[in-house]
């Protein structure tokens, strides 16, 4: 008998780890400690790093499928091919063989002399297995001064590489959509930043515009901007800017304004400032953390009101909405504190130079506005707080107390829009007294509206829900909100999280005037 005369601990010792779970465990542990989960790349052949007398060094890499992971250029002053980029994490940057400012002087014993780089890439996409490569070492300098960061940002605009003429390898480029977030892994270059889209398995970074060069695109387009824009009033605290939960409804004045001058007067300051990254950091929800302000926007009868009514109803402990503030006298069937706040002229203006409001306006001499004291509030009450405002004043909640969590609210296709809405009603005096059924008109105002806002202030919004079937929307809005409460981790502004950008995003580029 095997364990004839062992001691009883010893027996149990080696029961409890001849078990397959306490094997595993094992296992694992020598792997991470070895670091062998990582992709293995062939060994090395001999000759891997010969050095001849003209200190030209043959290095040889191994291709996968995969690109090898760098781009080649053509050296204007000296006609040499140079290695313009090596991808981090690609298996040219893993084998840590060849380096940005290398020159390539023979792939595979081909020379590369009088060559263009596109001459040379089909020589290496032919290639399988191992790669020879006969290069003269550039300078280390540029190694030295290599700025890899690990700043992470949420991308304000959609890129597709293949639509993009200019970059130089779309094999090597990232698309991503806006809202995507990214790491950013190098920023060596001022045109082309290397980045990682967070959520793709291959872990392979790419190429991305730079801040830089998306400036200057944007700037290009400018003038057509600028042009549209010259008879245009600009943006002020008119009534006109408010919006629908100050319960006035739409105004026929406003309804008749052509639809060219609508799409512009609600806000200049989308057109001026180009958007194109904002770096971000996770923010990981703590039980004891204010419950996030949710900003809903949308254009006039969209459906902000039902949306925001059904969910206090579904859980009025849970949801509360901000009060806004007026001038006008009660009517007899308001109740202050729960239609408005009425207060005197000489106190709104009071709050008015205190800052307190978010957005606030005139209208047929009183005044109404939405205010921070109200926000704050339902919040001190625990509750999530329903924000609705036009969206150029998001920027006012913009901040690490409110944090605020935008959904933009959007109209579907006419067809759907004519379908849903055939027996709905919308407010349409200046008083939100009187209702009417949507026309056509309506309803192509509010898609019109909605490109508008979408175009203008897309790069704020965390969600877009499409308001077609109301029930489905309201499902879907729920469990979007809801999902803010999981400890699932939230990217969210870094500059609400700590008072300044990271060093390396700083050196790199600041964000000032995106919103
Ligand atoms: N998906 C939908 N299907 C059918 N009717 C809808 C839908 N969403 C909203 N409605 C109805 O459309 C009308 C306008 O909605 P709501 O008042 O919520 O619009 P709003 O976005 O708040 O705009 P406004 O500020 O102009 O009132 C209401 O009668 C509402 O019940």
């Amino acid at each position: 008998m095997l364990y004839h005369g062992w001691r009883d601990e010893v027996k149990e010792l080696l029961t409890l780890i001849s078990k397959p779970h306490f094997k595993s465990l094992l296992r694992t542990h020598d792997s991470v400690a070895k670091r062998d989960f990582e992709p293995a790349l062939p060994p090395l052949p001999d000759d891997a790093m010969e050095e001849d007398e003209e200190s030209v060094k043959i290095v040889s890499l191994v291709k996968t499928k995969e690109p090898l992971g760098a781009t080649i250029k053509k050296d204007k002053s000296t006609g040499a091919i140079v290695v313009a980029r090596i991808m981090r994490g690609g298996s040219a940057d893993k084998s840590g063989l060849i380096h940005e400012g290398d020159e390539l002087k023979e792939v595979n014993g081909v020379s590369l002399e009088h060559r263009k780089p596109k001459e040379i890439l089909p020589l290496l996409a032919c290639s399988e297995g191992a790669v020879k490569f006969k290069i003269i070492p550039g300078s280390t300098k540029e190694e030295m001064t290599s700025c890899v960061t690990k700043v992470f940002v949420r991308a304000l605009f959609d890129y597709d590489p293949t639509e993009d003429p200019t970059v130089p390898c779309k094999d090597a480029a990232v698309a991503f959509k806006r809202g995507d977030v990214l790491q950013i892994v190098g920023t060596d270059d001022d045109t082309w930043w290397q980045a990682r889209r967070l959520g793709d398995g291959s872990g392979r970074a790419g190429l991305v515009p730079s801040k830089q060069l998306h400036e200057r695109r944007v700037a290009l387009q400018r003038p057509r901007a600028l042009f549209k824009l010259q008879n245009i009033k600009p943006p002020g605290d008119s009534f006109s800017g408010l919006r629908r939960s100050f319960r006035l409804g739409r105004k026929s004045s406003r309804a008749r304004k052509p639809a060219q001058l609508r799409r512009w007067s609600s806000e200049t300051h989308g057109a001026v400032c180009p958007r194109t990254y904002i770096e971000v950091v996770p923010y990981h929800k703590e039980p004891k953390d204010r419950q996030r302000l949710i900003v809903l926007v949308g254009p006039s009868g969209v459906g902000v009101n039902e949306l925001k009514r059904r969910l206090v109803i579904s859980e009025p402990d849970r949801y509360g909405v901000s009060v806004p503030y007026t001038t006008r006298k009660k009517r007899r069937q308001e109740s202050e504190g729960l239609d408005y706040h009425f207060v005197s002229v000489q106190a709104f203006e009071e709050l008015i130079l205190n800052h307190r409001f978010v957005e606030y306006g005139q209208y047929r001499g009183n005044y109404y506005g939405s205010n921070l004291d109200s926000v704050q509030r339902v919040m001190a009450e625990g509750k999530v707080c329903l924000l609705d405002v036009h969206p150029s004043k998001i920027k006012h909640v913009y901040t690490s107390e409110f944090k605020p969590y935008v959904v933009f609210v959007k109209p579907p296709m006419i067809e759907e829009l004519r379908l849903t809405r055939r027996r709905a009603k919308f407010v349409c005096d200046e008083d939100g007294m009187q209702v009417r059924m949507f026309s056509e008109e309506d309803f192509e105002e509010m898609l019109d509206q909605a490109e508008m806002l979408d175009s203008q202030y897309g790069h704020l919004f965390d969600k877009v829900i499409v308001n077609g079937d109301v029930a489905a929307t309201f499902r879907e809005l729920k469990a979007d909100v809801e999902k803010l409460d999981e400890p699932e981790v939230q990217w969210v502004p870094a500059a609400w999280m700590r008072s300044a950008p990271t060093k390396a995003w700083r050196s790199c580029s600041s964000l000032t005037g995106w919103i």
